[in-house]
Parts: structure tokens; C-alpha cells; sequence
């Protein structure tokens, strides 16, 4: 019987699911975008719920329209945006609180008094992790304050945390499976990254029962059984979303790097064995391995990627689909002068400035939305070299191509800019859904499906983006973006 890998690829927009077979291709895909909460300036929310019945949704669709049958699935694998945080009651699976985003600020002063109590460093060296409001921790310890009796209840452990891939295998497993993996717990701030156990420290710091915390286990694992439609299939692959893209770009080796672009960008570069830490605001986090071979990243997180698009398109109405954008920033033939920085909740890698917001600067009597829609593109590149920069300079390894991939590497004028900004080729692979094959690949390494040597042969590029641009031209739009970015710093009020 032939035999096919089913990804779940939960992200920020949206929830996907994918087919792949022995030889790598998409057999069936199906996305459903939903809901994006917004409660107050600066926070982010997600109805679990919904998390849960659009990815189940996709889950079915994929399976009915493509006539695979739950037998001919070998197995699963989950990925997920990562630090994004669920608290549900252990007995009803009822969620006590939506989802608190990864984008959310709501903790900037719980981050605040932990920095001013001097744990920087500890955490630092323990978690690999900078004190913010983007990772699980503080924003576990906002729901233990903020919902009534949760914190006495999460000690009697009545009340489970997750992030994403725990939340889906245990709603996927009606309540079996609850556990998480090295890559997801290394995003909570939470998690000794060297031991590869929960940091009873930080957990004190905060007051987070450890009741309430999954086991963490390697990405390539057998996890459990899923029930879809009563047949049951094992999950055998778990990892957040950019440590999936890496692995599913192939980058399994030391210094092999990539790119992404969803609604965030997120670098990263494998150190291999070593955890690597930064000197220059990058993260030191755990990359996606085989049982008993754990390897690390180096990683750079941009919070407003191709995000900026999509506020382009239902906030400010400057475009009616997110590809418009391309016509349009090539339309306005250069920037006029204007830079925008996209601060929306803050400023990650490398600047970390919670209380950062957007600016658009620059702006003239002639300056049209061309060039605003431009400004917007222009912005993801800008950041992500920063990131490329100090990636480069904190490994001293050096990079001669990116390789890219995530919704908004479809812009065309995004990759060319983006090549000429860093002055490397860019190099976007045929196979666009990187995360979701990640997935695949750590599911299928685990039950044979696939053996590692057989996914080490270079992916095929769709596209090279060659740099054409001068190095004065480029020297001269930098100048630029690094005062716009000065403009944007400590604005909000703390
Ligand atoms: N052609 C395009 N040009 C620019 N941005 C795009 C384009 N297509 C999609 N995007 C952006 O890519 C993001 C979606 O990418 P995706 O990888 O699905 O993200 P996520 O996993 O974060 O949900 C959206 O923010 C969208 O605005
Ligand atoms: O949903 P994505 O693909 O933008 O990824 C989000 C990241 O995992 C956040 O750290």
C-alpha cells in the first residue's frame, strides 16, 4: 500500500494541513485562515477553540479530498507558532483564558520587574532567551493572575499549559497525549536548554506550578496515537514552526541557515551540538533533532514580517490581496524617501524594545501609497538583514546565499530587494511549504519512512534572486532605515 505523511502546520493566520509522499510531493493541501483578537493596543489573542476546529477542519478536508485513507497514513507531524499560550482545565479540556499570542505586550511589566530584579543573566544563560513579553512564561503567569483561582487550581493540577503542539496533540488524541517538544519548550523561558528540563528557579520566580507543564520530548519521538474518525494514527514528528522550516530546508548541518517570512521574519542558523549566544540580541534556542542528538540554533526574530501586508490590506485598504503589494512597490520606482518601521508590538532582534511602535517617516507632498506599499516591503528586508548581520558576526560564519521561503517569499520584489539589501543571492526552494515538510521529515525519520540520507540531497531552487544593486545605493537606503528605526524606539509610555 503506498504510504503518505500528514503535516498540521498550525501558524499565526492560519491553520494547514498537507500530504506528502515518499518522494516529497504535495499531494493534497488545504489552509483556513482564522480569527485574529484583538482586545487592547499591543495584545494579541486566539480562541483556542478555533485553533483547534480549523486545524481538525484542514485535517479532514485534506484526507476526504484527496481519498487518502487514515490507513495510508504513515504518520503525522505537528508544527506550530511557537510561545503562544493555552491554559485549559485538565477534566472538560475548557480553555480558562484565549490564547495569548506570541505578539502580545500585555507582560512588558511583568519582563520589567524581572529584568530590574536582576535575573537577566540567569535566564539568559539558562533558557538561552532575553527577558520578554514574547515568550510563554510571563505570559503563563498573566493568566494564573489575572483568572480567578487558577493559580491554586494549576497547583492541584487541575488546570495543563501548553503551547500549540501540546494544545493540538491532546485535543487530537481526546486527552491521551500531553507533552511538548525541545524546540516548543525552549521558547517559554521556562526551559533549561542545557538539561533539557523545566528550570525550577524560574518557575519560582514566577509562580508557575510545575503541575502544569508537559513532559518534553525530542521532535523525531513517538508522541501517541491521534483518533481521526475512529481509525488512529501515530504522531511521531512535533516542532515549532521555524525550527521546522530549518529542518525542512535541509539545514541539518552546522552553519546551514534560512529565512522565513509569515507573518514574522525568523533566521535561523543550526550551531550543531553546541548552543551558540549571541553578543548582538540573537536567541540561543534548540533546533529540531533525532532522539538522543540534540543540536541548536542561533536565531533572530522579527515580530512584523508579511504581516505588514496584510495591515496594508485590511486596516489601511491600500491593496485588495497581499500579492498587490509587488505590483505596486515596483509601480513607485523607488522609495521617495520613505521608510517605514512596523514597530506594531514593539521591536524584537535586534533592538528587543517592547515600547517601540510603527512610524511611516519621510513622507512629502509627493509621497503616494506606491510608495507607503513600497516603504512596507522595503521594511521586512531592512529587518531581516539586521538579522543576517548580527547572525553572521556572533557565528563568524560566514553566509554566501539565503534561503528563504514562508507566504511573503512569494513577493517577488521582496526577494529582489531583499538580495540587493544583503548583497547575497537569494535562494527560494520549488517546494514553498518548508515548515509543513519539516514536519514530515522528523515524522517520517521516526516510524522508516524516510532515512536522513535520502533527505540530505539538496531541495531544488525555484528561483535565485541575484543582487544587482550598488554598494553606495545600498550604503545610502541603510542610513535611512537606521534613523527611521531610531525615530521608532521607546515611544509608548511605560
Ligand atoms: N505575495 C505576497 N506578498 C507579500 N506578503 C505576502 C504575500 N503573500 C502572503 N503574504 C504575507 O505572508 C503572511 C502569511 O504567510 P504564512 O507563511 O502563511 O504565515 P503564518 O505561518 O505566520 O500564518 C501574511 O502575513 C501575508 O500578508
Ligand atoms: O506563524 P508564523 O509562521 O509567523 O511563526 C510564528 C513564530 O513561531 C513565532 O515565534
Amino acid at each position: 500500500m503506498k504510504k503518505y505523511i500528514v503535516s498540521l502546520d498550525q501558524g499565526t493566520t492560519s491553520s494547514r494541513a498537507v500530504i506528502f509522499d515518499q518522494d516529497r510531493n504535495i499531494v493534497y493541501m488545504a489552509q483556513r485562515e482564522y480569527k485574529q483578537i484583538y482586545p487592547h493596543e499591543g495584545w494579541v489573542e486566539h480562541d483556542p477553540l478555533e485553533i483547534y476546529a480549523s486545524q481538525y477542519g484542514v485535517l479532514v478536508d485534506v484526507l476526504l479530498m484527496s481519498g487518502i485513507t487514515a490507513e495510508e497514513v504513515d504518520s503525522i507531524g505537528i508544527t506550530n507558532q511557537r510561545e503562544t499560550t493555552i491554559v485549559w482545565e485538565k477534566d472538560t479540556g475548557k480553555p480558562v483564558y484565549n490564547a495569548i499570542v506570541w505578539q502580545c505586550r500585555r507582560t512588558a511589566a511583568i519582563c520589567e520587574q524581572l529584568e530590574a530584579s536582576g535575573y537577566s543573566d540567569y535566564i539568559r544563560e539558562t533558557t538561552g532567551l532575553l527577558i520578554d513579553a514574547y515568550f510563554s512564561g510571563t505570559k503563563i503567569k498573566w493568566i494564573l493572575d489575572h483568572v480567578e483561582g487558577a493559580r491554586e487550581r494549576a497547583k492541584r493540577g487541575e488546570l495543563l499549559f501548553g503551547t500549540v503542539d501540546t494544545w493540538l496533540m491532546w485535543k487530537l488524541s481526546g486527552g491521551k497525549i500531553y507533552a511538548t517538544d525541545y524546540t516548543n519548550a525552549s521558547r517559554t523561558m521556562l526551559f533549561n536548554i542545557h538539561s533539557l528540563k523545566w528550570d525550577e528557579k524560574i518557575l519560582d520566580v514566577l509562580d508557575i506550578p510545575k503541575e502544569m507543564l508537559p513532559p518534553a520530548k525530542p521532535s523525531s519521538y513517538f508522541y501517541g496515537m491521534a483518533q481521526i474518525g475512529g481509525c488512529e494514527i501515530p504522531i511521531t514528528g512535533v516542532a515549532g514552526d521555524q525550527q521546522a522550516a530549518l529542518f525542512g530546508q535541509g539545514c541539518f548541518e552546522k552553519g546551514e541557515a534560512k529565512n522565513t517570512y509569515g507573518t514574522g521574519c525568523f533566521l535561523l542558523m543550526n550551531t550543531g551540538e553546541t548552543p551558540c549566544f549571541s553578543n548582538h540580541g540573537m536567541l540561543t534556542t534548540i533546533a529540531a533533532s533525532m532522539e538522543g542528538q540534540t543540536q541548536y540554533a542561533i536565531e533572530g526574530s522579527v515580530f512584523t514580517g508579511g504581516s505588514v501586508v496584510q495591515w496594508l490590506r485590511d486596516e489601511m485598504r491600500l491593496i485588495g490581496d497581499s500579492s498587490d503589494s509587488e505590483y505596486y512597490a515596483k509601480k513607485a520606482g523607488g522609495n521617495g524617501g520613505v521608510y517605514m518601521v512596523p514597530a506594531f508590538t514593539g521591536l524584537g532582534a535586534p533592538y528587543w524594545d517592547m515600547f517601540a511602535r510603527g512610524t511611516i517617516i519621510g513622507i512629502t507632498r509627493g509621497t503616494n501609497a506606491s510608495h507607503i506599499i513600497r516603504a512596507a516591503l522595503e521594511s521586512i528586508a531592512y529587518q531581516s538583514k539586521e538579522l543576517l548581520d548580527a547572525i553572521v558576526a556572533d557565528t563568524g560564519i560566514e553566509l554566501h546565499q539565503l534561503k528563504v521561503d514562508g507566504g511573503a517569499s512569494a513577493n517577488g520584489f521582496l526577494m529582489q530587494f531583499q538580495a540587493d539589501i544583503i548583497g547575497r543571492p537569494v535562494l527560494r526552494p520549488m517546494v514553498r511549504e518548508t515548515t509543513a515538510l519539516g514536519a514530515a521529515f522528523l515524522a517520517g525519520l521516526q516510524t522508516g519512512f524516510w532515512k536522513k540520507e535520502e533527505l540530505c540531497a539538496e531541495g531544488q531552487a525555484d528561483c535565485v534572486y541575484e543582487p544587482s544593486m550598488l554598494p553606495e545605493e545600498r550604503e545610502r537606503l541603510l542610513r535611512g532605515w537606521k534613523k527611521a528605526v531610531e525615530r521608532a524606539l521607546d515611544w509608548e509610555e511605560k
